[in-house]
């Protein structure tokens, strides 16, 4: 199957070759550990389109073989409540991966909620510990959040060069703007962040191989601003009034793309661009979960420090480093004082 038109990049035809490999995978996981991964989602509130996009992720659940757990809280849930929900599919051994469907209502803190996801099982890549590895050089997060694999997945399916492009990141947002950058610098991409105070917008958009918009305001990136031949990831999903519609709305992105079109190299429409990606990475990121506690790589109850295969040996490493820091320090003050011994007794 073709994954572009043209220049138009089918994301759907993307996730679907994607969701046939992770089939597969599953397939082998259950030959070879007699279990299948798991990923609970957790939903407070009734917001439609929160339901909406849980029932996606259970269904695509279902038909890659992953095991899908639900829990639903009245949005009148306490924070309490939550959190103990959390805690209870952190002990979950059929558990694999957690998603706390976002926006959570006003009352419960959502950095609280998901600080307290297991980070072997945060597959959304939300926690400051994953955030923070995928930032730093030499480091790699457990797991990254979804939205920006997904970019990534994309552009490297339809082939599309990162190495050494100018990629321009429109929106610094935690999901989406900030992580999508930090995973185009990982790739060796020169990055830049636009976001609401910068200047001149467009000419720094101009200069970009790769854009990526992630500013949730529909149709902000213009066709005149792209270089043309620029490849176009479109993360926007706004809902905007259309009647011939039975919902009464459409999704529209954050680039005006029947402008961006005709200039871009490559370019993601909205709906069928990134949206089926989200889904598909979060399948991937479950199954990686599954085989790492399948494989005994992953401790089921272990301790923030402790947890995950990067983490291991930690401890002896900063205690040589504290040993080997006490040496350097005694060495220094030993080789000063016979500094200051010889030079003064030469000077005298
Ligand atoms: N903890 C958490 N993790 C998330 O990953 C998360 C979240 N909360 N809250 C809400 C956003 C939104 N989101 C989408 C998933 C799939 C589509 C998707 O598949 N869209 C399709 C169809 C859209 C339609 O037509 O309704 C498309 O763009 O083609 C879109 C958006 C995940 N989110």
């Amino acid at each position: 199957m073709s994954l572009m038109n043209g220049n138009i990049i089918d994301g759907k035809a993307v996730a679907e070759q994607i969701r046939k490999e992770i089939a597969a995978q599953v397939v082998a996981m259950k030959e070879k550990y007699k279990r299948v991964p798991g990923l609970a989602v957790v939903i407070v509130g009734e917001r439609g389109d929160s339901q909406t996009y849980v029932r996606m992720k259970q269904k695509a659940c279902e038909e890659v073989g992953i095991a899908s757990f639900g829990s639903s809280l009245p949005a009148s849930a306490s924070q309490e409540e939550v959190l103990a929900t959390v805690r209870r599919f952190n002990n979950n051994p059929d558990v694999h991966g957690i998603l706390v469907q976002l926006p959570l209502p006003p009352h419960v803190d959502e950095a609280a909620v998901l600080g307290a996801i297991s980070l072997n099982k945060d597959v959304d890549g939300f926690h400051p510990f994953n955030i923070g590895r995928l930032a730093m050089k030499g480091r790699e997060p457990l797991f990254a959040p979804c939205t920006p694999l997904g970019c990534i997945a994309l552009l490297d399916r339809c082939g599309i060069d990162i190495k050494g492009k100018r990629a321009v990141v429109v929106g610094r947002s935690n999901i989406v703007g900030m992580p999508v950058a930090m995973l185009l610098n990982k790739r060796d991409a020169t990055v830049t962040i636009c976001h609401a105070s910068t200047k001149d917008m467009e000419a720094v958009v101009r200069d970009a191989d790769i854009v990526v918009a992630a500013c949730g305001r529909s149709k902000m990136v213009k066709g005149s601003w792209l270089k043309p031949g620029a490849a176009v990831i479109d993360v926007g999903t706004n809902p905007t009034p259309d009647a011939t519609k039975k919902s009464g709305f459409k999704l529209v992105g954050d680039v005006d793309f029947d402008e961006a079109k005709s200039v871009a190299g490559a370019i993601t429409p909205v709906p069928g661009g990134v949206g089926p990606m989200t889904i598909t990475m979060l399948l991937q990121n479950t199954v990686e979960s599954g085989r790492r506690f399948f494989e005994g790589i992953a401790l089921e109850d272990a301790k923030p420090v402790k947890r995950g295969p990067s983490a291991e040996g930690v401890t002896p490493i900063i205690m040589g480093m504290f040993v080997a820091g006490i040496i350097i320090k005694e060495g220094v003050t030993l080789l000063r004082r016979i500094i200051t011994r010889s030079s003064s007794s030469s000077s005298q």
